[in-house]
């Protein structure tokens, strides 16, 4: 897994596709929307000289692919943690970009309410100023979730950077559905919360599933909220959107040697170790 990501390679590739359209819009957006984030990427081509001088030993690079509510979030964040690595998450990403007030924020936060993909270009954009963003402060490695979505997305990754492995959560579709309708979010410290009781009895062709809610502390039982997304009619389209577009990705790195799939069936204390046994990670003293 050893290898040289030099910050030059990212800020070189953050200008390579700025302008390339890669596919579809889900909507199509006045071009003048794009300019806030294009003239951002511009303007971090401009750092590229300062970049070339940092080389970054890199670390793991790993992706974590999963249906809308199977925990990908979670998972990839705690791991991350463990294995110092950042943790960058696509929806975190959109959701920062949705808090300003521009045009642009608004036409996506319309596409996001209604559990569309946004466009390629857009999301490409802001993942590159991720990662160059990443670089300038000498990060090494990464552990992504939410990108890819589309094989257009993985093609992409690809001439970005080198992705080692992918992990991909399961989890059944009705428990996905009661999980995304469970999941609370606590508004003063970002903290994932579910307030679903899930026990889904075993059929033909699945394993019984047992997940206790994951109840937030005291604190911040006041300040919950539920993400505008996370309704029932937007989770089903989400999952619709996802079976058509982003399992294809699952098929794009299996191809390649480097998908891992793993089962998801409980809560956090059942499937972590299991999850940190799979990828022959060793626990550095989190609890479950
Ligand atoms: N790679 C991506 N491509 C296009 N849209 C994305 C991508 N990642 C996130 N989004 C947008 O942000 C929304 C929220 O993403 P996320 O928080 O990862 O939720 P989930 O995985 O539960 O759908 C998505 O429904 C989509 O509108």
């Amino acid at each position: 897994m050893a290898a040289l990501i030099t910050a030059r390679r990212s800020s070189r590739l953050l200008g390579i596709h700025a302008g390339r359209a890669l596919s579809q819009s889900a909507l199509e957006l006045d071009s003048s929307s794009y300019i806030p984030v294009v003239r951002r990427v511009v303007e971090e081509q401009h750092k590229e000289d300062a970049a070339a001088v940092v080389s970054t030993a890199r670390s793991l690079q790993w992706v974590f692919l999963g249906c809308p509510g199977v925990g990908k979030g979670t998972y990839a964040s705690r791991l991350a943690t463990t294995l110092a690595v950042p943790h960058i998450a696509m929806g975190d990403l959109v959701r920062q970009e949705l808090k300003q007030s521009t045009p642009l924020a608004r036409e996506m936060s319309a596409l996001m309410a209604q559990g569309k993909l946004l466009p390629d270009e857009i999301i490409l954009a802001m993942l590159k100023n991720r990662f160059e963003q990443g670089a300038l402060s000498n990060e090494a490695g990464f552990i992504l979730d939410g990108f890819p979505r589309t094989t257009i997305q993985a093609k992409a990754l690809d001439d970005i950077v080198e992705i080692d492995l992918v992990v991909n959560l399961k989890l059944r579709e009705d428990v996905l559905v009661l999980k995304c309708l469970g999941r609370r979010i606590c508004s003063h410290c970002g903290g994932t919360y579910n307030v679903a009781k899930i026990d889904v009895e075993q059929s033909e062709d699945s394993p019984r599933v047992f997940m206790p809610p994951l109840l937030p502390p005291p604190a911040c039982a006041a300040t919950l909220t539920v993400r505008t997304d996370d309704t029932e009619e937007v989770v089903r389209e989400r999952l619709r959107i996802y079976a058509a577009e982003s399992k294809p990705v699952e098929d794009y790195y299996r191809e390649r040697n480097k998908l891992q799939d793993f089962d998801v069936c409980g809560g956090i204390p059942e499937t972590w170790p299991r999850l940190l046994a799979a990828l022959n990670v060793e626990n550095k003293g989190m609890v479950p």
